[in-house]
């Protein structure tokens, strides 16, 4: 048996938090589906998880159980099985009657024996049914307290980051064999986990959550390569996919390019409608996300159609054995998205006696002061958390490790990528903070790619991997399904 579980508009508020833990909260999962809930801590997964098990109140909203409301319904009636992270076997009971626990209350009277044995094979787990739990390795007591939810043959399965204790290699043989059984046996399965490459691996479709509320649910390709917004952009994918700040420049001339401080991606003419779509930004400041294998390093003559030129000076270059992973210095301003990493300190941030301005700001007007502060709230500018006033045009350290004070642009392609002149941009970027950060863009290359720390590097960005997301960070560039588009 397996069923259907559908949450409306489910908040929960904890006693003494001013804030809901979980925000009206919506999801439809169908019956035997493996839906994984993945967040950062604290974000909810576990209190959306232990409402749908019954463990916790709703404080509004609706629980449904094949379309019945079950809001009140008690967590024994529910025919779910739980695994949490801190699996707890009786230590004075063997593995076999570990497993056969739970069917004491579920079958009073009846013979286990069948129901263990069958559950054992199904685990691959007979031979360490007569040890106890102080015998066992850790992978195998997690698989036995998987034994002891299976074998109540339960309609629904809730994990709470069943593998977060253990070590990376069986995790990863875990998950599969996770994935393996749920499938196998049909039950619907809802997985809680902060690790977004094992929701990635495992789910059929990912709920990300930020905050109590609810970002984007999908298939994880979708995730991945249609993110709605910044923070889901941000959280799925390894590496982390590139965000720069960047400004839309879209003259009345003509031409619309991607400005990002000290060099522009200029947009191939005829613009693409997503592209066109991009003209009511003109001025405003954008975040643009760049996936690591979305640009290579290549010159602007091997360009193909829809890659655009930009360079960058190496920093750093990481082996990885099937690939490296070049960190570049494009003298882009990166952003960072405050639940997920802490923003990196400049260097002015460490120099004595230095302020933040009283506006952080400083000579914007107000409509632009506005949109500032409503992309700092999404997405922090690493340069304005620490600011000094205004030393934009210092040459940042790192980009001088071959005496060049940032990238030169290339002409030609089918695009291409200016220097622009510092005292030539707009107030809103020469005030944000000081010098430019150091690798700002990471990209995915060969193993054997010949580079040095302080080249100079051409790079061609593939603009069908080029995200664009507004000053809220929902993402307008691909525009999202349904978006009315321009003739
Ligand atoms: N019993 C409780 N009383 C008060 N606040 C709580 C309680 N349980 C959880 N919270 C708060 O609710 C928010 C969500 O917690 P929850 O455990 O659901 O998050 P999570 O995403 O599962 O985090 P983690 O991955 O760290 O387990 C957090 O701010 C947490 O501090």
């Amino acid at each position: 048996m397996t069923r259907a579980i559908t949450l409306h508009e489910v908040s929960k508020y904890y006693p003494k938090q001013p804030q809901p833990a979980v925000d009206r909260f919506s999801l439809d999962i169908a019956p035997g589906e493996f839906l994984v809930l993945l967040g950062p801590s604290g974000c909810g997964k576990s209190t959306v998880l232990r409402m749908i098990a019954g463990l916790e109140d709703i404080t509004t909203g609706e629980l449904l159980l094949d379309g019945e409301y079950s809001n009140d319904l008690a967590p024994g009636d529910r025919k779910m099985a739980m695994v949490f992270q801190n699996f707890a076997l009786y230590p004075s009971m063997t593995s076999r009657e570990n497993i056969g626990f739970p069917l004491r209350f579920e079958m009073p009277g009846a013979e286990h024996g069948p129901r263990v044995d069958e559950t054992a094979r199904i685990l691959g787990i007979e031979e360490i049914l007569d040890r106890y739990p102080g015998q066992l390795s850790g992978g195998e007591r997690q698989r036995v307290a998987m034994g002891r939810a299976i074998s109540r043959h339960p309609s629904v399965f809730l994990m709470d980051e069943p593998l977060s204790n253990l070590d990376a290699k069986l995790r990863a043989h875990l998950r599969a064999e996770i994935a393996r059984l749920t499938r196998g046996m049909g039950v619907t399965t809802v997985y809680v986990t902060h690790d977004q490459a094992e929701a990635m691996s495992l789910g059929d479709r990912v709920a990300i959550m930020r905050s109590g509320v609810l970002q984007q649910v999908s298939t994880p390709r979708e995730a991945y390569h249609l993110p709605e917004n910044v923070f889901v952009a941000a959280f799925v994918g390894t590496p982390r996919i590139n965000l720069l700040q960047a400004t839309v420049l879209a003259p009345l001339s003509g031409g619309m390019w991607i400005d990002f401080g000290r060099q522009r991606l200029g947009l191939p003419e005829p613009l693409s409608r997503d592209h066109q779509l991009l003209r009511i930004q003109q001025g405003r400041r954008i975040i643009v996300g760049l996936r690591s294998e979305a640009v290579r390093i290549a010159q602007p003559s091997q360009a193909q159609p829809g890659e655009v030129v930009l360079s960058g000076i190496v920093e750093h270059v990481e082996y990885q054995g099937h690939e490296s992973l070049v960190h570049l210095n494009t003298g882009s301003r990166p952003a960072v998205v405050p639940e997920l990493e802490a923003p990196r300190p400049t260097v002015a941030d460490t120099r004595p006696g230095t302020k933040r301005p009283a506006n952080g700001s400083g000579g914007l007007g107000k409509l632009a002061q506005k949109a500032a502060r409503r992309i700092q709230a999404t997405v922090m500018d690493r340069e304005s958390s620490g600011g000094s006033s205004g030393a934009h045009a210092a040459p940042h350290g790192a980009a001088g490790a071959n005496g060049q004070n940032g990238v030169n642009g290339h002409g030609g392609a089918n695009g291409a990528a200016h220097d622009t002149d510092q005292a030539n941009l707009p107030v809103a970027d020469r005030q944000d903070g000081p010098a430019m950060q150091t690798g700002d863009l990471v990209v995915r290359t060969g193993p054997d790619i010949r580079v040095r720390r302080g080249d100079r590097v051409p790079l061609l960005v593939d603009l069908a991997h080029l995200y664009v997301f507004d000053h809220t960070g929902t993402r307008i560039c691909p525009a999202p399904q349904g978006h009315a588009r321009l003739e």
